[in-house]
């Protein structure tokens, strides 16, 4: 990663006195802020429009349900592959164009956005459902209770939200938010220096942990860099790999991680209850992610297995740990003709393993009698009722 991208230099000239234009007011510990050099906190005139443009009372008047899909950025890609994986393709024209449609939900309509925007839009009204990180709801959701998040663990876009410090110089021997908090360098005059595209959680984490002599400045991307050119002490970003953290310097502290993140389905509570239809599409949208999810990290194991009776290999199978698939084995007989007769000397059983557990589960099959085994891919497993279908109904109070 460059330090020296185009958006840095953005960061670096865009150091503005915030405008906060009806905003409410800054948690005590910005009272030490210096407003010499430093942004004490942003809210760019359009997030205090969301604020101030929330819908309250009726939705607006529309017959299609709106979903907003990240645009751009590498939430994209993934958010339709796992759409495809549940068959419900979307259609776009082509890549400029905003809008787009999903056959198999006919009263559905996508909308690509920007994911900040995705929720901007959930809470104006202006969008039902949504696809983002659990990082940008959380921080530009600030909470608001219109959003549910219907389904936490899209499985892609994994990361989380971490302070960072320099490995060098007076941080060297800081290896944990304590030991940074008890620095004596920071004082109302000099306070703690953070970068940060994350000025919501940012200010709030350091306020729940007690961290009273910090101020944040923001940026919006290429971050890494603040520390080494002396313009932030440590910085609040996404980490995934860490290697963009470890290329500059840079290290995560013990008690530092603000938030594990990954991609989520969020609704708007208003459009699911007040909304024609919002509610079932919501459900089939639920249930098709949860099958899918339940399947992939699965795989479908068959083998024959002599024995006596159905009973018998059941036992056998059930004594062995990594195989008693989700509701124990299915066990039936394999009719073969013996002497004239039909007899049942084999018997088939089916098994769903964890892929991580592969091949234990298949040395225990062939150490309990087991051949001629056969694994194939699942593609979903549907149970007699999604657990966070019920959860979103509690949520919702019905
Ligand atoms: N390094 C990462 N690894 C995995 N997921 C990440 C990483 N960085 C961010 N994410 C997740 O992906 C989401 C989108 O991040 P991404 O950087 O692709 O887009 P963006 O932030 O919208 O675009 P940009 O960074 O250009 O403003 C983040 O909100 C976060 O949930
Ligand atoms: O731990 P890593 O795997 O190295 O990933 C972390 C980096 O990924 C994100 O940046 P991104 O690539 O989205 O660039 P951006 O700063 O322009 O958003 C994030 O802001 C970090 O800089
Ligand atoms: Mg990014």
């Amino acid at each position: 990663m460059s330090l020296l991208r185009p958006s840095f230099q953005q960061f670096t000239s865009g150091f503005t006195p915030a405008v906060s234009i009806s905003l409410p007011p800054p948690p005590s510990f910005y009272v030490s802020v210096s407003r010499r050099s430093f942004a004490y906190c942003c809210s760019s005139q359009s997030e205090t429009a969301v604020v101030n443009g929330r819908f309250d009372g009726r939705i607006n008047e529309r017959d299609e349900i709106r979903l907003g899909l990240p645009s751009k950025g590498r939430m994209a890609a993934d958010t339709l592959d796992l759409l495809k994986d549940c068959q419900l393709s979307v259609k776009q024209v082509n890549p400029r164009q905003y809008v787009a449609q999903i056959p198999q939900l006919p009263n559905i309509e996508v909308w690509f956005q920007r994911p900040k925007d995705i929720v901007r839009k959930l809470l104006s009204g202006d969008l039902d459902l949504g696809i983002m990180g659990l990082d940008t709801v959380s921080e530009y959701g600030q909470g608001d209770d219109d959003l549910i998040i219907v389904h936490d663990a899209l499985e892609y876009g994994d990361c989380h939200l971490s302070l960072a410090i320099p490995k060098y110089g007076i941080f060297e021997n800081i290896n944990s938010l304590k030991e940074l908090a008890q620095m004596p360098q920071w004082t109302a005059d000099r306070p703690l220096r953070v970068a940060t595209g994350f000025t919501y959680l940012g200010p709030k984490f350091m306020n729940e942990n007690g961290l009273k002599n910090v101020v944040f400045s923001t940026a919006d991307g290429a971050l890494e860099a603040a520390p080494a050119m002396g313009i932030a002490d440590a910085i609040l970003d996404l980490v995934s790999s860490g290697t963009t953290l470890r290329e500059n310097n840079l290290k995560e502290i013990e008690g530092g991680v603000v938030l594990e993140s990954q991609a989520v389905l969020v609704a708007s509570r208003k459009a699911l209850i007040q909304r024609k239809g919002a509610l079932d599409t919501t459900h089939e949208i639920l249930e098709r992610f949860e099958a899918h999810l339940r399947a992939v990290g699965q795989f479908t194991v068959t083998a024959n297995m002599r024995g006596r009776s159905a009973e018998e290999v059941a036992e056998r199978v059930l004594s062995q740990p990594s195989l008693s698939g989700l509701q124990g084995p299915t066990v039936s007989p394999v009719f073969c003709k013996r002497d004239g007769k039909v007899a049942a000397d084999y018997y088939a059983i089916v098994i769903c393993v964890p892929k991580k557990a592969l091949y234990k589960s298949v040395q225990q099959l062939r150490a309990i009698g087991g051949s001629g085994v056969l694994i194939s891919p699942l593609t979903y497993i549907f149970d007699e009722e999604t657990p966070r279908w019920r959860e979103l109904l509690s949520k919702l109070g019905l």
